[in-house]
């Protein structure tokens, strides 16, 4: 007696009965194990909805870099690997984006032709520095005239895209003075524009039926100026006079003045190469949002936050909680200088904001990704004859060939993060193109791993 009562009562109720038959006994065990497996069911269902809830805390990425240095297109990249359907229903908003670009572009070659008109009228004296324009031929005179009503193309695909645009922050703002038009990210600009296309159903012509009289007329016009616009772009005269205007408009703008007739065409839908390339500078911060399962872990919610601008470092400390940043340094930009301020080379640029970025207290914590972007540029351009070392004295007399060069450049990004984080920190650098989407979409399965081995192990994830 005095022993039994040592035992607490529990034990003693689970004890199996001292007369137990063997029968009794494994039946006992099976129930014990049945028990057993109940209990485990129910254990893995709580970790199930533990990780749910996990799952709720969503993985935040920002994308940082200069203006022009390809964050929003590495953006579309996102949407259009993993929001393909949602993106495809905002094809025929691109589409108004890519005639803006392409009218854009001409209206910039003929600037050039009337500044090389000026020259000719009142020639300076001579200065090193000034431009030598070739005369306009006849020939260029008459298609500058032929391609006036563009400008009215240009109002009415802005006043399509921008409807509700006010002369403060808007598009239409800028179209007498910048070279390129922005929207704000608070405008919903797709939506708007998506609304005008929702009901429309395909039409013999290639024209939409309940497209408004003014666009189908912009269209038309884009599509009769076709052949004017062809003849502009691939004339020698024209080639001459924006090599002596310095405007090289074959690394960006090129992609679609190759490819007049097919953009202009009434039946044209835009590829997704033709969204990835298409321009349109992003005001403020534009974020976009997916869920995402990856290995065997509950999908995460991921926000991919755009910061656009050339000041978007500015904005830095609304940031601090970031899971990951990707900055862009649009390498192939070596020789190039910002369009806001002429004294500063690009790539010098980058490399500045990449030193704030990784000497940054409040973004110690985050997982750095390094996107040496424009690669497909970068290589054009040395094969071209470019050389690195003219604008990258440092660079000395190595060979000027890609796989050199980008190597080179990695390094000095390395010794940025080597010289300036506040403490010794992985990250990852990666050689990119960023309008093509096989290879980022590779890049991104890649960095999205990364960035949720990385936060779970620092416990970011938790
Ligand atoms: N050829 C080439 N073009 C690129 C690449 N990355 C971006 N672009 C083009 O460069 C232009 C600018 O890219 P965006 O993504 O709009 O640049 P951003 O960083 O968002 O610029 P802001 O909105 O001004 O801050 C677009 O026309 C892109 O198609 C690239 O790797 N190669
Ligand atoms: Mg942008």
């Amino acid at each position: 007696m005095t022993v039994a009562s040592d035992i607490d009562p529990l034990t003693l109720a689970l004890q199996p009965p001292p007369d137990e038959t063997p029968e009794a006994r494994e039946a006992r065990l099976q129930r014990e194990r049945d028990a057993k497996k109940r209990s485990d069911l129910i254990d893995e269902e709580l970790n199930r909805q533990r990780n749910a809830e996990k799952s709720v805390r969503s993985v935040k990425i920002l994308l940082l870099g200069q203006s022009e240095s390809g964050k929003s297109t590495t953006l579309k990249n996102f949407q259009l690997i993993n929001s393909p359907k949602a993106f495809k229903a905002e094809r025929a908003s691109w589409r108004a984006v890519v005639h803006l670009n392409v009218v854009r572009s001409i209206h910039l070659i003929l600037d050039a032709l009337t500044a090389a008109e000026a020259f000719a009228s009142c020639p300076r004296p001579y200065s090193p520095d000034d431009p030598v324009y070739p005369p306009l031929t006849s020939e260029l005179l008459a298609l500058k005239m032929r391609l006036i009503p563009l400008q009215q193309v240009e109002v009415a695909l802005l006043s399509k895209l921008f409807p509700h645009a006010s002369p403060k922050n808007e598009a239409p703002d800028e179209v007498s003075s910048a070279a390129e038009v922005s929207v704000h990210s608070a405008t919903p600009w797709k939506n708007a524009f998506s609304r005008l296309v929702n009901n429309v159903r395909g039409s013999l012509d290639g024209l939409e039926a309940n497209e408004p009289q003014e666009s189908r007329e912009a269209r038309q016009i884009l599509h009769a100026s076709s052949d004017y616009m062809i003849r502009l772009w691939n004339d020698p005269v024209v080639k001459e006079i924006l090599k002596a205007h310095r405007l090289r408009l074959e690394d960006m703008a090129g992609f679609f003045l190759d490819a007049i007739q097919r953009v202009t065409a009434l039946s044209y839908e835009p590829t997704d190469d033709d969204i990835l390339r298409a321009r349109l500078k992003t005001l403020g911060v534009s974020e976009h949002q997916f869920s995402l399962k990856t290995g065997n872990m509950v999908p995460h919610n991921w926000i991919v936050y755009d910061v656009g601008g050339a000041r978007s470092l500015v904005r830095v400390p609304y940031f601090d909680h970031m899971h990951a940043i990707i900055f862009l340094a649009p390498v192939s930009c070596f020789d190039q200088v910002l369009a806001e301020d002429d004294r500063v080379n690009r790539l010098e640029d980058s490399m500045i904001l990449w030193k704030i970025i990784v000497s940054s207290p409040l973004l110690k914590n985050a997982n750095l990704i390094l996107f040496l972007n424009k690669c497909d540029i970068l290589k054009t351009k040395l094969a071209s004859g470019i050389k690195l070392s003219d604008y990258v004295t440092s660079y000395g007399d190595r060979p000027n060939d890609f796989e050199n060069c980008s190597q080179y450049l990695k390094k000095k990004f390395a010794g940025i993060v080597k010289n300036y984080s506040p403490t010794s920190r992985a990250y990852y650098t990666y050689f990119t193109s960023v309008i093509d989407l096989q290879s980022t979409s590779d890049i991104l399965g890649s960095v999205q791993d990364t960035i949720i081995r990385q936060s779970l192990g620092k416990n970011m994830l938790l």
